[in-house]
């Protein structure tokens, strides 16, 4: 469902950092080589050469510290009241392989007795108990889980996958392949931003039914062993918790949905430290995992840059897709960064702590997201209100002052509308020495003018109406699984969010371009924008050969009429680029451009094909035109 923001809180992101006790195999051969203060929240680190780095955060946790312990100190409770606001919320363990990330998340069972439970159960069970208690039963809660592996999403909890574990488990395999038929697509859609197309989503009434549901998709997932670690998992996990209850803060009637995501994240690893460069399979999911990892870090650092406007690389993985309202993002985010005591990993360590304290930096705007319709009655209700009030005070006697404005919703008036003040009902505009009758007349006009412009806030509002059911019908039921129908765009839609795309980028190319005529012609070969690059062999005033990757506007034509596909490119069947027809997007993202706008009245397939042929002038080196 298409939601908009009401209330909002800006946050940084929370940084817990744990560092795990030295396991029975570590002791004999190495030294531990971290110094973990809890009370002062300071971490040292030092190397075997006697070298220190010191980091300092909010809450520091050693290797004797407690499953309860890391919940109750790690302030998890808040995150829960959170999510019962309406913000949504993501909790995310991060750190090198072996570290503890997934015996924090999910625990370990026969562990410290009932208290070897992670964060994921006890969050799961604090959540139903909070919103029992609040809410009685007027609330709903329901999950979905997922795994990111080799960069591509699977179902957890799709039926197939339970009847594939119990195959697999008959035989001694090195671990458990997740089955294609869970396979899931990654989409874009303005309203929804990343979401998984197809993902199972659980009615959950009680925390045992979600419990179940968790550990099912647990023995799913993807796991192996390597030297570090016995059972390492070997893709990304995302346990999501939607929580449909009354709003904390709104009227009866309105409703908030809010989500938990609980990010168990696989390790970053080093072939030499875990074997797997013996092992095809464990070798190319390192890359897959290191890869991955390294586009999260990009972010984090992008994000923490604060320079205004950066580009930040979301789009660069699935991992960091999904996790973009979490970063820098409208969610409540918590990191839990892992650490191992052995001296052999310093530069693991370092680099986690150093990413910890770049997340540490990251200002998230928390949002309610609240369904637009909820949002305009609650709107249109408390203007109302105010309208009364003005009216009463009206008839008391008193000057009505903008009788039209308030906290309502702010409503343009549309363009053919007269541009009289709006206050005009409430102060006659009456020309010096006027009759009575004339004074009538200015009043009549004034009040015909507010009447007009009250018209065409109340067409607009019709509009918007209209916009949102065109939405819904577009959407579908969000939380159901596996509608087809959902997030289509039109051709011309896309078309224009590929041009703002472009536009960007070339305004992009063309700025850096000028920046380096400023800086002189030997810096454009330098930039890798080929201003030293040989021209092609049919010699000056040919077409350049075309680049690998680079698009002709025919080509794109096809594409568009023969279903072929390309990053930010559609798929549809028979296609004329003149009517206005529903397509679905591939798995490939289309994300929000800020460029400039799109001229009016050019067919937008020539507009692609002149920022194209720009593009490709940008990368030859011809200069901006
Ligand atoms: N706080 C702790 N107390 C006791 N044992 C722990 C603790 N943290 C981790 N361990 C143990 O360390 C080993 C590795 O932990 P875990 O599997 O959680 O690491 P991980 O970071 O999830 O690794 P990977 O990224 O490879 O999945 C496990 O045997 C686990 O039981």
């Amino acid at each position: 469902m298409a939601a908009s923001t009401s209330t909002s809180d800006s946050k940084q992101i929370k940084v817990l950092v744990r560092c795990r006790p030295a396991l029975d195999h570590e002791r004999d051969h190495s030294t531990e080589s971290i110094q973990v203060e809890a009370d002062s929240g300071v971490i040292r680190l030092s190397t075997k050469h006697g070298n220190t780095k010191e980091f300092c955060f909010d809450t520091v946790f050693d290797g004797g510290t407690t499953q309860d312990a890391v919940y109750e100190k790690g302030e998890f409770t808040k995150t829960v009241e959170a999510v019962l606001r309406g913000f949504n919320s993501t909790v995310f363990a991060y750190g090198q392989t072996g570290t503890g990330k997934t015996f924090t998340m999910e625990g370990k069972a026969g562990v410290q007795g009932d208290g070897g439970s992670g964060v994921i159960p006890r969050i799961i069970r604090e959540v139903y108990a909070s919103a029992r208690a609040k809410h009685g039963d007027d609330v709903k809660f329901s999950c979905s889980f997922v795994q990111i592996y080799m960069e591509q999403s699977y179902d957890l909890l799709q039926a197939d996958m339970g009847r594939l574990r119990s195959a697999r488990n008959a035989r001694p395999a090195s671990g458990r392949n997740p089955k294609l038929s869970s396979r899931l697509k990654l989409r874009w859609c303005k309203e929804r931003e990343f979401y998984l197309e197809g993902m199972s989503v659980f009615d959950c009434e009680t925390p045992e039914d979600m419990l179940l549901r968790f550990s099912r998709g647990v023995g799913n997932r993807k796991i192996a062993s390597h030297r570090l670690n016995m059972q390492s998992s070997r893709s990304h996990s995302i346990f999501m918790v939607n929580v449909d209850a009354p709003s904390a803060d709104g009227m009866a009637g309105d409703r908030t949905r809010s989500s938990l995501m609980l990010v168990d994240l696989a390790g970053s690893e080093r072939v030499g430290h875990t074997g797997s460069g013996t092992k095809k399979e464990l070798m190319r999911e390192s890359v897959f995992i290191n890869q991955s990892l390294f586009a999260l870090r990009k972010v984090i650092t992008s994000l923490a840059s604060r320079r205004r406007q950066a580009h930040v690389p979301f789009r660069d993985s699935a991992l960091t897709s999904l996790l973009k309202n979490s970063l820098g993002g409208n969610a409540f985010t918590t990191m839990v960064a892992c650490l191992t005591p052995s001296d052999a990993f310093f530069e693991e360590n370092l680099s986690t702590l150093e990413y910890a304290s770049r997340a540490s930096s990251i200002v998230n705007n928390m949002t309610v997201k609240e369904d637009p319709k909820t949002k305009l009655i609650r709107e249109l209700k408390q203007r109302v209100r105010n309208l009364e009030a003005e009216v009463a005070r009206y008839r008391s006697g008193a000057q009505p002052a903008a009788a039209m404005a308030g906290p309502g919703p702010v409503i343009q008036a549309p363009s053919p509308a007269p541009a009289a003040p709006v206050s005009a009902m409430a102060a006659p505009r009456t020309a010096p020495g006027a009759t009575d009758y004339e004074e009538l007349a200015v009043e009549t006009q004034n009040v015909n003018e507010a009447l007009m412009v009250e018209n065409a806030d109340l067409r607009e509002q019709l509009r918007f109406i209209q916009a949102i059911v065109t939405m819904e019908e577009e959407d579908g039921d969000v939380m159901a699984a596996g509608s087809a129908k959902k997030d289509t765009h039109t051709v011309e839609t896309a078309i224009l969010m590929e041009l703002f795309e472009l536009r960007r980028e070339n305004e992009q190319m063309r700025e850096q371009m000028q920046r380096m005529e400023f800086g002189g012609a030997t810096s454009r070969s330098k930039a890798g924008l080929g201003g030293a690059r040989p021209r092609s062999r049919a010699g000056k005033g040919a077409r350049p050969a075309k680049k690998k990757g680079m698009l002709t506007v025919d080509e794109l034509r096809n594409m568009f009429t023969t279903g072929g596909s390309s990053n930010n490119v559609l798929r549809s069947s028979s296609v004329d680029l003149g009517q206005s027809l529903r397509v679905t997007t591939t798995g490939n993202i289309l994300d929000e451009g800020e460029g400039g706008g799109v001229d009016e009245g050019l067919d937008p397939v020539e507009q692609l094909g002149e920022l194209l042929a720009e593009r490709n002038a940008l990368l030859e080196g011809r200069g901006p035109r």
